[in-house]
């Protein structure tokens, strides 16, 4: 997720700063706000998968699944109600994202993440106790809404919180965060799953009340940023806080540019007519489409439905959870790696590498389930080795994916947006993604109904035609600060046409940014 907010510093300016307790305390508040995401993405396929959940809410799910051995496997999860149980928590994110910015921006980051730990709760407590699927659905538009406000604040939270030079690390570090709130699910799923009488699902739906919790704590606990406080005058108070959080006396630099920033921003008048402008072209293309291709690797195919997909292939039920588990390891793992590698081999290099390397093992799940089960979806029985080679695909475009598009979907759009349409370029970043998101978890069993083992090559197409794009139109982006960013579109062969001429040049952002 990004780290939004106003970014502080010319780029070459070092702040004095120490790792104090209370940016311990921001990091783990952060941290639960991606684990609470990611807890919410990798739980909902496995508890789709545990007969209890069936027989409660999707009946006919159930008898379908035990009954039918006659007719097409890769059908017998096609359930409307049951993509909806999914996919209604992304709908719900994006209609909050739009509210929580303006609670953000009007009544301080704090309010905004508590109201978001208040609707986890909420909407945790109504899963795990559901009786009816209204519930079910109610509680997953609950943690949606919980979802927008919190990834709208808690990242701008921890960006102003945070000393200068931990924000980028701190921006793959929430996706990281992510992966392991993804992770945590599959294990819980996995052991819950063997708890007899309903009750697993029960306490894998309404474990997610534990991270809700902490953030709604943290939010009545932790302080507020010098930076809400300087953008409602307070600026002596400000400056005692920042030598608090900073664990120094020299705070002047930062705070001349805190203010510097602030009053920029208040500057911007029409952000979002702003970025229809010509010369945001390429800040709005990328806003656009690196978010939209980020799902359109198909990558939430995987973090949903991975124990459904493993169970429509004919793995039994704990093979199902396990192999779900497996490949959220190596979705943390490749993080990792990628944290290590951004700034080293760049971001095109990683976008590239990671596209082929998704490609190649797309296709090769493709023709491995294809292979055996052909257009009906019948294996017979599936050999073991069989199920680890499909496994081991899929965990190396895991792996391509979490080391290139999962945090550079992010981290890309964060630093080539200047100040002026920083925010409304991140809404719309932040909304493609979640539109994606939503209709990726409510087609994909309809498309694995009917396009069968042809999805993986439908999701390889497009990884294709992302590559080209990264290939032609992105500029490398590694080490350039914001302010040099407009010389980088002014030298490429196509962007140039658009930010062209002085005019148009440099953006006065030497100390607001
Ligand atoms: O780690 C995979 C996860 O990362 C995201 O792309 C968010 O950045 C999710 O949509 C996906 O489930």
């Amino acid at each position: 997720m990004p780290a939004v907010g106003i970014v502080i510093g010319d780029g070459n300016r070092e702040y004095p700063g120490k790792l104090t307790l209370y940016v311990t305390m921001t990091c783990i508040v952060a941290a639960m706000g991606g684990l609470i995401f990611g807890y919410d993405i990798g739980i909902s396929g496995g508890v789709t998968t545990m007969e209890s959940f069936q027989k409660e809410f999707f009946p006919s799910v159930y008898e379908k699944q035990k009954n039918d051995h006659e007719s097409n496997k890769y059908c017998k999860f096609d359930s409307i109600p049951l993509t909806l149980f999914t996919s209604s928590l992304y709908l719900a994110a994006l209609c909050s994202c739009v509210v929580a910015s303006y609670v953000t921006r009007a009544f301080g980051r704090k309010l905004s993440m508590l109201l978001g730990g208040v609707l986890f709760c909420a909407g945790a407590l109504l899963n795990g106790f559901a009786t009816a699927v209204w519930m079910l659905i109610v509680g997953r538009l609950l943690l949606g809404f919980g979802i927008g406000f919190t990834n709208q604040s808690v990242p701008l939270y921890l960006s102003e919180m945070a000393p200068y030079k931990y924000i980028g690390a701190l921006n793959i570090g929430f996706q990281l965060s992510i992966t392991i709130g993804i992770l945590v699910a599959s294990v819980l799923n996995f052991f819950f799953s063997k708890i007899p009488g309903g009750w697993g699902w029960r306490l894998s739906l309404g474990g997610a009340v534990v991270p809700a919790l902490i953030i709604t704590v943290g939010s009545l606990i932790l302080p507020d940023t010098p930076n809400s406080m300087i953008e409602r005058g307070r600026f002596k108070q400000a400056e005692t806080k920042l030598r608090k959080i900073r664990g120094v006396d020299n705070v002047e630099d930062e705070m001349d540019d805190l203010i510097a920033a602030s009053e920029a921003s208040k500057l911007v008048e029409h952000p979002w007519r702003n970025l229809l402008q010509r010369k945001y072209r390429p800040h709005l293309t990328m806003a656009i489409l690196i978010p939209s291709f980020q799902q359109l690797t198909g990558i939430n195919v995987i973090m949903f439905y991975a124990p459904v997909l493993f169970q429509t292939i004919g793995f039994g039920n704990d093979a199902a959870l396990m192999s779900a588990v497996v490949t959220g390891l190596v979705n943390v793992g490749a993080t990792v790696v990628s944290i290590y590698g951004v700034d080293k081999w760049g971001r095109r290099f990683l976008f590239l590498e990671g596209g082929l390397q998704m490609l190649i093992s797309q296709v090769a799940v493709a023709a491995a389930i294809g292979a055996k089960f052909g257009v009906d979806g019948n294996p017979g029985v599936l050999p073991k080795w069989y199920a680890i080679v499909v496994v081991l695909f899929i965990c190396i475009y895991v792996a391509a994916f979490a080391w290139s598009w999962g945090p550079l979907g992010w981290l890309v759009p964060s630093e080539i947006f200047p100040l002026e349409i920083r925010s409304a370029a991140q809404s719309v970043t932040v909304s493609m993604n979640m539109i994606f998101t939503f209709i990726i978890a409510q087609v994909f069993l309809m498309m694995l109904c009917h396009m069968k083992f042809g999805l993986f090559i439908f999701f390889a197409f497009f990884v294709a035609v992302m590559s080209v794009f990264i290939y032609v139109f992105l500029p490398e982006t590694r080490g350039v600060p914001i302010e040099e960013m407009n010389q980088v579109w002014r030298s490429h062969w196509y962007w140039s046409r658009f930010v062209d001429g002085d005019e148009n040049g440099r953006v006065e952002m030497g100390k607001v940014h």
